[in-house]
């Protein structure tokens, strides 16, 4: 494996009752790259993930991650990969403080339990017990019980299901200011414009192969694809055009019809990541 990934798969595959869930994926990711891994409800996301956290034997395959073969790794490679998974954890009375604390003693180089609840937002619910949080706030505890081990790689499932529009905004900042400080992070999203925020690259699996690797502004030639003009002209009726100069396009109907002035109800419209995925995935034709 190259110095320089912090995960490196090869031919993965996992097969649950003569179903491949996952046939035969390869995919490299960066050390302190943000990579999202897209795809429909059953689509081999969490198997791949599960294999790689060393929670699900694979069938077939080479797996590295950071270095280590996953379904053999022990307690000091543990201690370098947080976790963050679908299902918020109970503990009963505990304090939101009290649970931090207790977690970051399994890591001998964890963070001070203090910072990281300031890290996710938690501060002022440090003394509440976690029953009484809300759903967004126990994702937030999830959060913090990731990171506390100061992970090299952190992997996010569906991290920001069930936060309010700025509870999400904050959680992007958080993911940004773990980037900045070089986590590696792997995370699996539904949400089309948090991967566009946050990942520097996105990987589409479909039927359990891997579709597409690329950049959020490349995927799918997304970079090459016509910008639909919408405007009213004159009589009132609304007109669209395809073109690859939009604005150019804008240019001349302006001089044409509307005496260089402001063309009404001007749109450009290019296809968002969410319309190049769908189309991708084949639910867009
Ligand atoms: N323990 C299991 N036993 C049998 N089949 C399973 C098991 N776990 C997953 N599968 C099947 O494997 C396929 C891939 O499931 P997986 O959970 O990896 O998908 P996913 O992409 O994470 O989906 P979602 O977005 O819904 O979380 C599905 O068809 C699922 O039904």
């Amino acid at each position: 494996m190259s110095d320089d990934l912090a995960i490196s798969v090869v031919g993965l595959r996992k097969t649950y009752d003569d179903k491949a869930a996952v046939d035969g994926v390869d995919l490299s990711i960066h050390r302190g790259e943000c990579f999202a891994l897209l795809g429909p409800n059953g689509a081999g996301k969490s198997t791949t993930v599960e294999i790689l956290e060393g929670y699900r034997k694979r069938d077939a395959g080479e797996v590295s991650v950071l270095g280590v073969d996953p379904s053999k790794a022990g307690m000091e490679w543990r201690q370098r990969v947080g976790i963050v998974l679908q299902t918020t954890g109970e503990f009963d009375d505990l304090t939101v403080g009290e649970v931090v604390s207790h977690f970051s003693t399994f890591y001998t180089k964890g963070a001070d339990p203090g910072e990281v609840i300031e890290r996710v937002g938690l501060t002022e619910k440090t003394n509440w017990r976690t029953h009484k949080l809300s759903g967004g706030q126990k994702r937030r505890l999830d959060v913090a019980l990731g990171i506390v081990g100061n992970p090299e790689l952190l992997f996010l499932d569906e991290p920001t299901t069930g936060f309010d529009p700025q509870a999400r905004r904050e959680f992007w900042d958080l993911i940004r200011d773990l980037s900045a400080i070089g986590t590696t992070i792997l995370l699996t999203t539904h949400y089309l414009d948090e991967a566009e925020a946050l990942a520097s690259r996105v990987g589409v699996i479909a039927n359990g192969k891997m579709i597409e690797v690329g950049t959020p502004s490349e995927l799918g030639g997304r970079n090459f694809a016509t910008a639909k003009v919408s405007w009213r002209n004159a009589q009132g009726e609304t007109r669209t055009t395809e073109t690859d100069t939009p604005t150019a396009v804008v240019a001349s109907l302006s001089a044409s019809d509307f005496g260089g002035g402001e063309v009404p109800e001007l749109t450009i419209h290019r296809p968002t990541l969410e319309d190049i995925y769908l189309t991708m995935i084949g639910a867009n034709q």
